[in-house]
């Protein structure tokens, strides 16, 4: 039987649920059709911390249990951490490029960019990140699809935007990034560059042939960044950031999980890291947080901050 996969329409879920569809063809034989799912974050026009976490998430959720389509691929940083009733993230494919991108006009680094250069994003951990490059560089709202956003750098509203680097690769303009971030200046959010491909917890027959997709390292990393996130108890538009990386130590593969939070004006900035086995993963994750915690991350937390002072 033909698998039903529900996708948004944006360019960007189109291209994630496509890769992933061929990838299900590939390695299981079977058939996949893309069913096209409207959601309200599609729709609207508001800003992202308006609209609330997992928006765009919802209505394919809802098309899921109601049994329209068989399974879903989310952007895993989409993704709320409470987990869905029902459903089962079953399959977490190789991640790409979890890292940041700055475009620029003219092609400038983060370095070369002057004084007073408007950098445009949409998300608080990247404007409290650029504020606490500490230079002198206005962080200015962008919102948009990564074409949209693209777009405006062009027609001259930026001097430069940042955005996630797998977005853009996922669209073909990954080599329109004129720096792909370190994370040491940018870490980037939790599970980004990651997909989550989720289905309904008693579909057991489809977990099996999807868990042919699925990566233990991208879903060790992810785990533990979500754990630290969920500990923290902070929302997708709190500026939070977690990167883990999977590197072979002597005993095995190993997780080196890297945790931040600032305060939106990027004068409050914790970094810290902690490493641990793939098994402890999710405790890696908790444990950094309380770290965090622990060093005054609630200090950063909970501040309410206007973006456009
Ligand atoms: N914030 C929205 C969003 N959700 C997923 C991606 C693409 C990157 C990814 O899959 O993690 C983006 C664009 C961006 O952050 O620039």
């Amino acid at each position: 039987m033909t698998l039903r996969l529900g996708t948004r329409g944006s360019a960007l879920a189109m291209a994630q649920s496509t890769t992933v569809a061929d990838a299900v063809r590939e390695r299981t034989g079977r058939d996949v059709e893309l069913v096209e799912i409207v959601t309200h974050g599609d729709r609207s026009s508001a800003p992202i911390q308006q609209l609330g976490v997992g928006v765009f998430v919802s209505a394919l959720r809802d098309a899921l249990l109601a049994g329209q389509i068989d399974f879903a691929v989310h952007s895993y940083k989409d993704l709320p951490t409470a987990p869905a009733k029902g459903l089962v993230v079953a399959a977490v494919p190789t991640r790409q490029d979890p890292r940041d991108a700055l475009v620029a006009r003219g092609g400038l680094t983060l370095n070369e960019l002057p004084d007073d250069a408007r950098v445009g994003t949409g998300a608080l951990r990247r404007i409290a990140q650029i504020n606490a490059l500490g230079r002198r560089l206005h962080a200015v709202p962008l919102r948009g699809n990564v074409d949209t956003r693209l777009r405006k750098l062009a027609e001259g509203e930026f001097d430069a935007i940042v955005l996630a680097h797998a977005g853009m690769s996922r669209l073909g303009r990954g080599g329109e990034a004129t720096e792909v971030l370190d994370p040491l200046l940018m870490l980037p959010a939790p599970a980004q560059g990651a997909l989550a491909v989720e289905c309904r917890e008693d579909d057991v027959e489809l977990r099996e042939v999807l868990a042919a997709l699925d990566d233990e390292y991208t879903r060790a990393a992810v785990t533990a960044e979500r754990a630290l996130l969920a500990e923290l108890e902070a929302g997708c538009s709190a500026p939070i950031a977690a990167l883990a990386e999977v590197a072979e130590g002597d005993e095995g593969p190993e997780i080196y999980l890297r945790g931040a939070v600032f305060s939106p004006d990027g004068g409050f900035a914790l970094r810290l890291s902690r490493t641990g086995t793939l098994a402890d993963a999710a405790e890696v994750g908790r444990a950094l947080a309380r770290d965090l915690r622990e060093e005054g991350a609630d200090n950063a937390l909970g501040v309410q901050h206007d973006p456009h002072p």
